[in-house]
This record gives structure tokens, C-alpha cells and sequence, in this order.
């Protein structure tokens, strides 16, 4: 049996912050319906896709800050979407900021979904490694508030069924970090999907600005190769509110290589197609776990 799929990388221009989560959906459609007619199969939308990137701002009045999250998924401004993909067969990764209540609590979550071709959510991830501060700093030209507006995931990094393969996700910052792909892999993930939002500015580094494009490549395509498994990467680019955020939206294989990548900053879609047993070029050689892992040696990295 065949393994493969055609999938898009859906990168999304910017998004204003008085932009109606209708508008956000319709210019999902469009490119979900774009990427059905091109033979898409599965479509990755970007990290917090339903609204602007709102960590940017201190937003201290609590009705304001719930806003910009879903309490459902999906919930009456996003089923459109839901239904659209459903009636083309066409699955979709998604990003956007949960509220959960559990246990009696009101949590916070920056999370991700994977819905299947049947519109089933088959996958759900809430975001691990959070970047940012906790409090307003004023010396910063936008704020990065993740670590106070999210809570750190609660639910691992989940790998499962669906396209015929073994699929994980995880969200921007995860991607700098070889353990997230290190740990999917050692659960078998064969298509890693994630979406980022990505200032090309980094204040704490202004030196490292030039690099944010190489810095994004690298940890995606350095994951694909280490752990042979796919990586689809999907921006919100652009200038949002004023700040300048990156693109290079792209596909990669197990190999490494770069197979697809959008051109601009703007709705745009990347694609290819996906032969899940390319894996095993990687995985039954050079990265063979079970023949050439060394976890011994290893033990530094999981102590606290
Ligand atoms: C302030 S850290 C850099 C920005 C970070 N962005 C997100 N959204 O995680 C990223 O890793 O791309």
C-alpha cells in the first residue's frame, strides 16, 4: 500500500487586531480550497491562526484578553471552515489560543489541532516551550507575553493516527528545540506539522535579526533529518500591527532537504507530495534508533 499524499503549507499574511475571525476563516477557505483543487490532502494553517499574534500587547482587562481565545472547537465562527474541509475531504492542522476549563479552573493554552479528511479532530497539542516574559517590559518596541497569557502544555508531546501514518505536532518555539523532535520521533512520527509566528526582530539579540530565516530553516530541517521523519512549517507573515514577521513557510523532507517553500509574505500556499515511507531511508540507516542510539550517554539531558 502507497503512502503518500499531496499536502499544502497554507502561510497566512498578516492579521489585524480589529480583524473579525470571519475574515480569518474565509481567507482559510480560500486557501483550502485552492489547495483541494492543486490534489491537496492535508492543509497546515500557522500558529494562532484565528486572530493577530496578541502577545505583542500587555491587554489587561480580562474580557478583552479572552477575546482573542475559543472556549470550543469548533465553535459557530470556525465550523465554516470545519464544513468546507468536510465536504472537500481535505484535512487541516490549526493553531489558536484555547481557553479550557479543568478541574474547576480557567487555563490558558496556545494550541494546536488535527482535524481529519471526516473533520474528526484526531490530534490535539498544547504548546510546550513557551518564549517571552511574564511582565510588561517598556524598554521593548512590541512585547512577547506568551509566558503570561498561555500556561505550559499539559499534554505532552502526542504522536497518532491519521493519513495512513504516524503524525505529530508542536508550535514555533518547539522547533528550536531538538528534544521535541527527538521525542516524536522516538514515538514513531513520520510528518511532524507545526505553524509559527516569528518577529524578525529579537530584542534580546538585535544581532541575530539578519539570521531569523536561517535560525527557522535550520531547526526544522536539522528535526526532518535527525529523527527521518517530514516536517511541514507554516508562517503568519508579514508586517501584523507594525511588526515585521517572517515567512519562509516550506516542506521538508526526511532527508533534510527543502522540497517546497512559499515566496512572499501574504496568503500563500506551499506543496508537495508526501511519501511517508521516505522515512525509512533515515530511520533504517543512519538514524536506525534501536541499532545506534546511545541513551546512556544521554542521561544529562534529562535532568531538571
Ligand atoms: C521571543 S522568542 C522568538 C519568537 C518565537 N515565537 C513564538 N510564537 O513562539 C519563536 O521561537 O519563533
Amino acid at each position: 500500500m502507497t503512502r503518500k499524499f499531496i499536502a499544502a503549507a497554507a502561510q497566512l499574511g498578516p492579521i489585524a487586531r480589529d480583524e473579525p475571525r470571519a475574515s480569518a476563516v474565509a481567507r482559510m477557505q480560500k486557501l483550502l480550497i485552492d489547495a483541494h483543487r492543486r490534489g491537496a490532502e492535508l492543509v497546515v494553517f500557522p500558529e494562532l491562526a484565528l486572530t493577530t499574534f496578541f502577545p505583542r500587547w500587555l491587554i489587561e482587562d480580562e474580557a478583552e484578553l479572552d477575546a482573542f481565545y475559543e472556549t470550543e472547537m469548533p465553535n459557530a465562527e470556525v465550523q465554516p471552515l470545519f464544513d468546507t474541509a468536510r465536504e472537500l475531504g481535505v484535512g487541516f492542522y490549526l493553531g489558536y489560543a484555547e481557553i479550557a476549563y479543568e478541574n474547576g479552573q480557567k487555563r490558558r493554552f496556545n494550541t494546536s489541532i488535527t482535524v481529519e479528511k471526516t473533520g474528526q479532530i484526531i490530534g490535539k497539542y498544547r504548546k510546550i516551550h513557551l518564549p517571552g516574559h511574564p511582565e510588561y517590559e517598556d524598554w521593548r518596541p512590541f512585547q512577547h507575553l506568551e509566558k503570561r497569557y498561555f500556561e505550559h502544555g499539559n499534554l505532552g508531546f502526542g504522536v497518532f493516527d491519521g493519513f495512513g501514518g504516524k503524525l505529530g505536532m508542536c508550535l514555533c518555539n518547539d522547533r528550536r528545540w531538538p528534544e521535541t523532535f527527538r521525542v516524536l520521533g522516538l514515538r514513531g512520527a513520520e510528518l511532524v506539522m507545526l505553524g509559527y509566528n516569528t518577529p524578525v526582530h529579537y530584542p534580546l539579540a538585535p544581532e541575530h535579526d539578519h539570521l531569523q530565516d536561517f535560525h527557522n530553516h535550520l531547526s526544522m530541517q536539522a528535526g526532518a533529518y535527525a529523527n527521518g521523519c517530514w516536517v511541514i512549517g507554516t508562517a503568519k507573515a508579514g508586517r501584523e500591527e507594525g511588526c515585521d514577521l517572517i515567512g519562509g513557510t516550506c516542506i521538508i523532507a526526511p532527508t533534510g532537504e527543502i522540497i517546497a517553500k512559499t515566496q512572499g509574505f501574504g496568503d500563500e500556499l506551499a506543496m508537495a507530495e508526501i511519501d511517508l515511507d521516505r522515512c525509512r531511508e533515515l530511520r533504517e540507516n543512519v538514524f536506525n534508533f534501536a541499532l545506534h542510539r546511545e541513551p546512556d550517554d544521554y542521561r544529562d539531558i534529562c535532568a531538571g
